[in-house]
């Protein structure tokens, strides 16, 4: 799905009034009839007591065409503008003059006022504020915001909570809305799936309001958001006369003494995705272990018991992963260096693999043109350096994704493949993956798809997807906090199952 920016917003606006012949007021009330719907579908006519905070723009034009058939259907409703500013837009003054027809007087607020109470058992809708918020707020509407975060109540926000803008983080925390859920209109918003942006919301829904699909449709975006119906097409499936040969041969590089766990995660994965050959390649003192662990995989070793010193490699692999529990011992960078002036095959480098670039930046230009880097929020700073917020990380990453012709992915709560201007925002995943070894075993994934004939890319995007729902599939059984990185492999199977699952057909109930 498309993420589109505010501005490309306004453009789909004017786009559908004018390719379809209505006036705004119309998009307004189908915004808020489509806000209406949901709203009713859940209460079904309950009396509890609604109040709608309206802003003077849009959004509280939004907001008050809401109120009227709110209370068309008998809903207990309190309505409040907050009046922040002269400048009313036209489709607010519009639907105010409605609500007054029906003989709805809303209560203005303004910076004199005392506040309306709020119980906790009221509802909240909250249309303060939309897209257009563009500076800082008065105190006074901060002051009102804290006013409603702190009640207790369930607040719905319209469009996006109030206070937060599309495009940098608040100047203020606390005057920004704590939404339980957002209904977004059309398309899900960027400031969502941002770890400073989208602690505001609880959950987000997106509603269709008819924006025309000749302009989504044709309208390019640096993000989107990536679900089932992105991924499906990525997959590649295996052919009935197929042998182990058509799958690859991946090579894991990785692990010190104490850290070969990281290695045997990674080519459990790596398998477990599909490889049709899974090498290890560790110190010696790795070789019983990984042999005993994982009888699948084909060791090599180091001359070292402890750790790597050489990487001699008798073959060409289809994709090397390099990295995990590797250590960043003088002789292992020497190593890690040696071997990128001389390596063909892309790589997939995570964990002490990025440290050791971000300490020797020149080895950069060494490593093979679009080849994959995973890094954590710790590793991408080392790599990028610091940043301001979310949306300058956002664009150093994109910079740096230029500079090195390679792929970032930044992992996270939304992990976002970034690849040159592009961000491919993962909408999979949960709490329980925040875990020892869950990055490991993400590399291993994008390995083995990689081995298996996926392009980089399409390997990132399809192995952090996937590693998500295996974490989400594996959390039914274990719960977020026993989720352990083994249990995210053994659900890569059921992860797939899940992708290729046919959608169940509509009004069939299950026995
Ligand atoms: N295409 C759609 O998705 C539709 C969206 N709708 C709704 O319209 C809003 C956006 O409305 P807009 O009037 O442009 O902006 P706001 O309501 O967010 O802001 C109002 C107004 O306030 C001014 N302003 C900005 N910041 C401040 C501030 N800190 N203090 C005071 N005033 C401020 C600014 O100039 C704005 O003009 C969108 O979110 C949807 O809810 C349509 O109803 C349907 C189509
Ligand atoms: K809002």
């Amino acid at each position: 799905m498309k993420i589109f920016t505010a501005s490309q917003i306004y453009d789909a606006d004017k786009f559908t009034i004018s390719k379809q012949q209505i006036k705004s007021d119309d998009l307004m009330e189908r915004a808020a009839t489509a806000l209406f719907n949901w709203i009713h579908s859940r209460l079904n006519g309950a009396q509890v007591n609604i109040k709608l905070f309206c802003g003077i723009g849009n959004n509280g034009g939004d907001g008050i065409a809401l109120a009227r058939l709110l209370q068309e259907h008998g809903y207990s409703i309190s309505v409040f503008v907050v009046n922040y500013s002269e400048k009313r837009s036209k489709d607010f003054l519009i639907n105010l003059d409605r609500l007054k027809d029906r003989k709805l007087w809303p209560e203005f607020l303004d910076s004199d006022c005392s506040f309306p109470d709020i119980n906790q058992n009221d509802i909240i809708v909250d249309a303060i504020f939309g897209i257009g918020l563009n500076r800082k707020l008065d105190d006074w509407v901060g002051n009102l915001i804290k006013h409603i975060n702190v009640s207790n109540a369930f607040v719905l926000s319209v469009d996006i909570p109030s206070g937060l803008p599309m495009d940098s983080n608040p100047s203020d925390s606390s005057y920004v809305i704590r939404a339980s859920h957002v209904l977004s209109f059309q398309v899900p918003k960027l400031i969502f799936f941002l770890p400073e942006t989208g602690i505001y919301q609880n959950q987000w829904e997106v509603l269709d309001i008819g924006l025309d699909p000749e302009y989504l449709n044709s309208t390019n975006t640096e993000y989107q958001l990536i679900g089932k119906n992105e991924i499906l097409p990525l997959y590649r499936p295996r052919l009935k006369f197929s042998h182990k040969g058509n799958y690859g041969h991946a090579v894991i590089i990785g692990g010190s003494y104490g850290k070969i766990g990281a290695v045997q995660l990674a080519c459990s994965a790596c398998l477990s995705v599909g490889s049709g050959l899974v090498t290890a390649y560790v110190p010696e003192c790795g070789y019983n272990a990984l042999q005993t662990a994982l009888p699948e995989a084909m060791v090599l070793t180091d001359d070292e018991d402890d750790s790597i010193t050489k990487i001699n490699v008798p073959f060409v692999p289809s994709v090397y992963g390099i990295g995990m529990g590797m250590g960043t011992e003088e002789k292992t960078i020497k190593a890690f260096g040696t071997f990128l002036k001389n390596v063909e095959s892309p790589l997939v480098i995570d964990a002490d693999g990025l440290n050791i670039l971000a300490k020797h930046p020149s080895l950069l230009k060494d490593v093979p043109k679009g080849s994959v880097l995973t890094p954590h929020p710790k590793e991408l700073q080392r790599l990028i350096g610091e940043w301001e917020d979310d949306f300058d990380k956002l664009n150093k990453a994109k910079d740096f994704s230029v500079k090195n012709n390679c792929i970032l992915v930044i992992k996270g709560a939304h992990s976002i493949v970034i690849h040159a201007e592009k961000g491919y925002i993962n909408n999979t995943g949960n709490p329980g993956m925040a875990t020892a070894g869950s990055g490991d075993v993400l590399t291993g994934m994008i390995t083995g798809l990689i081995s298996q004939g996926y392009s980089p890319l399409n390997a990132a995007i399809f192995g952090v997807y996937l590693h998500g729902m295996a974490g989400d599939v594996g959390v039914m059984d274990f719960g977020y906090e026993a989720l352990k990185a083994t249990e995210i492999i053994n659900n890569i199977g059921k992860a797939y199952i899940e992708l290729l699952r046919p959608p169940k057909p509509e009004n069939v109930k299950e026995v």
